[in-house]
């Protein structure tokens, strides 16, 4: 489902009703709601804004289980650590036990910590596949989400749940998880803004598919919802069901 916003604040709104009801459900039923986090400065608002009342002070934080979809290979203080800033944003802010926060850890090789990661998700879930209950994700104006780079071989990952990049022109190495186990998920949320993105977004919603050049286009949950939350300048050349 594609929806489009006249800001961040309202699209923020939308996303945060969306996580606190599938949040509640997931721990009446299932006793717990697993999360998976993506880096970038949209997401950042979105989580601002769940570690703020009303939200604050609804979500069932003792049920949540937190893991990241990709991580930069930098130390967790460091300023491009997609952990520091999930952690600044709203995780320092909310009552979730802490051994319920997985972070993606880098302190070995890149190849090593996608390794570990696997096997933290593997130990954490007991389905055969891990099936997240809800996974955020960005875009990026190449087409990129979570650390799945165009024309990149963590792309055809097809046996693991993890993997790990090198990116040339950024000169840096990323971890991520891989279209596999985020198309297991429950619910996966795309949430982007800005005229920026307009381009890229129309491209991946309805432009052919080219799933090398526009990774974002192999993201469709075999048995769970998807959702594109848009602002009106990502959404301009889109014609998305106003809200
Ligand atoms: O670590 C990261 O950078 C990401 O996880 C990445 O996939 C991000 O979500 C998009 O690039 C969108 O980022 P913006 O919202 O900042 O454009």
């Amino acid at each position: 489902m594609i929806t489009m916003y006249e800001d961040v604040d309202a699209l923020g709104r939308a996303v945060a009703n969306l996580f606190l009801k599938k949040a509640c459900l997931a721990v009446a039923e299932r006793g717990k709601f697993t999360v998976s986090l993506a880096g970038g400065q949209t997401p950042q608002r979105i989580y601002e804004i769940l570690a703020k009342p009303p939200y604050s002070e609804q979500i069932p934080w003792e049920g949540i289980h937190i893991y990241w979809g990709d991580e930069r290979y930098v130390p967790a203080d460091d300023i491009r650590s997609n952990q520091l800033m999930a952690r600044k944003a709203f995780l320092d802010h909310v009552p979730i036990p802490p051994h319920q926060i997985h972070p993606i850890v880098c302190n070995t090789t890149p190849e090593q910590a996608a390794k570990k990661y696997e096997e933290v998700i593997v130990s954490t879930f007991l389905e055969e596949v891990p099936q997240f209950d809800f996974i955020f994700l960005g875009l990026g104006s190449d087409g990129h989400t979570a650390s799945l780079f165009p024309n990149t071989s963590v792309l055809q990952e097809k046996k693991h749940w993890t993997g790990h990049v090198y990116l040339t022109e950024l000169d840096s190495h990323r971890v991520t998880m891989t279209a596999p186990l985020i198309n297991n998920a429950r619910t996966v949320a795309f949430l982007v803004t800005g005229d920026s993105k307009a381009q890229i977004v129309c491209e991946v919603l309805k432009g052919p598919q080219d799933l090398l050049r526009l990774p974002s286009q192999m993201i469709v949950p075999e048995n769970g919802e998807l959702f594109w939350f848009l602002d009106q300048g990502a959404s301009k050349l889109l014609n998305a069901n106003k809200k």
